[in-house]
């Protein structure tokens, strides 16, 4: 499959090209030339399908021929070594557990995929790759988990500083090896303006190969969505019309589970359940995008103001406001509403949730007001123990560690601290 820019001013380009480059030199964001949707059989047959078979055929089209297909089971083999459990809560909402993977967050499978095509692709290339990151709070640790001693590549990881939880930051500065932690003064929203600045920086990039593991590379992006073709199988059977919630930050994963039902996965609506951060709940009431600077909240790796993967979703309905409309809810929660939720989702149902999960539990009240009828399945992005202080302050319960969060507690931090794109500069320069 080859990739366009959504700038429209770079020339279309390979899968293995799209993954080096990360961003078209346009600064656009790549978008597969061609979506085919899969035959109705597929998705009719869904219960004779392992979730490897049902990955294989879903994200083929897009990474052939530039991965073989044995090369491609093998990734997903390896990407896909842990479950993803839909729990039911009640007749009308079930959660969709993406947690279970090394670094506890839904990141995992797009950075283990993406570190494995670049491992690939990297095999002959002499050249070191260094890729970029801009973190909120989960994007760093997987991806620094998933690229950790991969050979050829260093990882530069931004996060900004005092606005990642405790656990977080353990996950992403505490790795070494070929992993950097940059400590930035600002917003993430500024994290994700250097990176993107740094793509275009000319001195930079005729001394390094620069990539990005954010959700602006494909590699990254598309094998999100796998999930909600998981979510169906499991839920199929037992209702029609399913919904469902994501809690949204840069839009890349409800973005990709727009690009399965673009397979043909029957989903009947996608809610994108916000915090204060809210530009796209706006935009849908009022036809207008001002993206604004990110506010700090208790679900941090949403804290978002200006949206990558927007862009993407907009070219999937034609810059067509109202067939969006038809398709896609947002809502938006306050930090008390959320902790609400989690008391509510504790006392109710004795499930606990994350901050990010509560926000879509609460996205998926909100659409069921309106439409009893349909099933609504919010995702629950990363395990609650990474938001431990807000979760255990909230539900008034200790709640047990697992054995991921238990091994990075006690290591010590090592970030380098930042506070300018030059600084950025002189770091990757060195
Ligand atoms: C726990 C959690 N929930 C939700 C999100 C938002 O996902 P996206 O950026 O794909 O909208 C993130 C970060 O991306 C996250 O880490
Ligand atoms: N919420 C993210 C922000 C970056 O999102 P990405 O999907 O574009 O990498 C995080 O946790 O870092």
């Amino acid at each position: 499959m080859n990739y366009y820019s959504l700038n429209k001013k770079a020339p279309n380009t390979s899968f293995k090209d799209a993954v080096i480059k990360g961003l078209a030199p346009d600064k656009g964001l790549y978008f597969p030339e061609e979506i085919n949707a899969l035959p109705k059989s597929f998705f009719e047959n869904i219960d004779n399908l392992s979730y490897t078979e049902i990955a294989f055929e879903t994200i083929k089209q897009f990474v052939t021929p530039d991965i073989p297909e044995d090369v491609l089971k093998t990734i997903i083999e390896e990407t896909l070594s842990f479950d993803f459990p839909v729990i039911e809560l009640n007749q009308n909402i079930s959660t969709l557990e993406l947690f279970h993977g090394p670094t506890m967050a839904f990141k995992d499978v797009g950075a283990r995929f993406m570190a494995r095509c670049l491992g690939y692709f990297n095999q002959n290339n002499d050249q070191e790759v260094t890729v970029l990151v801009a973190t909120s709070g989960d994007t760093g640790g997987a991806v620094a988990n998933g690229f950790l001693g991969v050979e050829g590549v260093n990882v530069v990881i931004l996060y900004p500083s005092g606005k990642v939880s405790d656990i977080q930051e353990k996950q992403l500065t505490t790795l070494k090896k070929n992993i950097t932690a940059l400590e930035v003064d600002g917003v993430f929203d500024d994290c994700q303006d250097m990176v993107k600045r740094a793509f275009l920086d000319e001195e930079l990039t005729t001394h390094m190969q620069l990539t990005s593991a954010n959700s602006i590379n494909v590699a990254r992006w598309l094998p999100q969505l796998f999930y909600f073709v998981f979510a169906y199988k499991q839920l199929h059977n037992k209702h029609k019309e399913i919904v469902f919630s994501v809690p949204s930050g840069n839009f890349g994963n409800i973005c990709a589970g727009m690009m399965a039902q673009q397979l043909g996965l029957p989903i009947k609506h996608f809610i994108a359940s916000n915090n204060d951060n809210n530009v796209v709940t706006e935009y849908l009431q009022s036809e207008q995008y001002n993206p604004k600077p990110s506010v700090q909240t208790i679900s941090n790796a949403m804290d978002v103001g200006n949206p990558s993967n927007f862009i993407r979703i907009q070219e999937i309905y034609h810059n067509n406001f109202e067939a969006l409309k038809e398709n896609l809810s947002s809502y938006s929660f306050s930090d008390k509403q959320t902790k609400e939720a989690l008391k509510e989702i504790y006392n109710d149902y004795s499930y606990v949730a994350d901050p990010h999960g509560a926000v879509g539990y609460l996205g998926c009240k909100a659409y069921l007001k309106e439409h009893p009828e349909t099933h609504c399945v919010f995702l629950e992005t990363a395990h609650p123990t990474k938001f431990l202080d807000i979760v255990e302050d909230t539900i008034r319960e200790n709640i047990d560690l697992p054995e991921q969060i238990l091994k990075v507690m006690d290591k010590k931090k090592k970030s380098i601290k930042i506070s300018s794109y030059n600084e950025l500069k002189e770091v990757l320069l060195k």
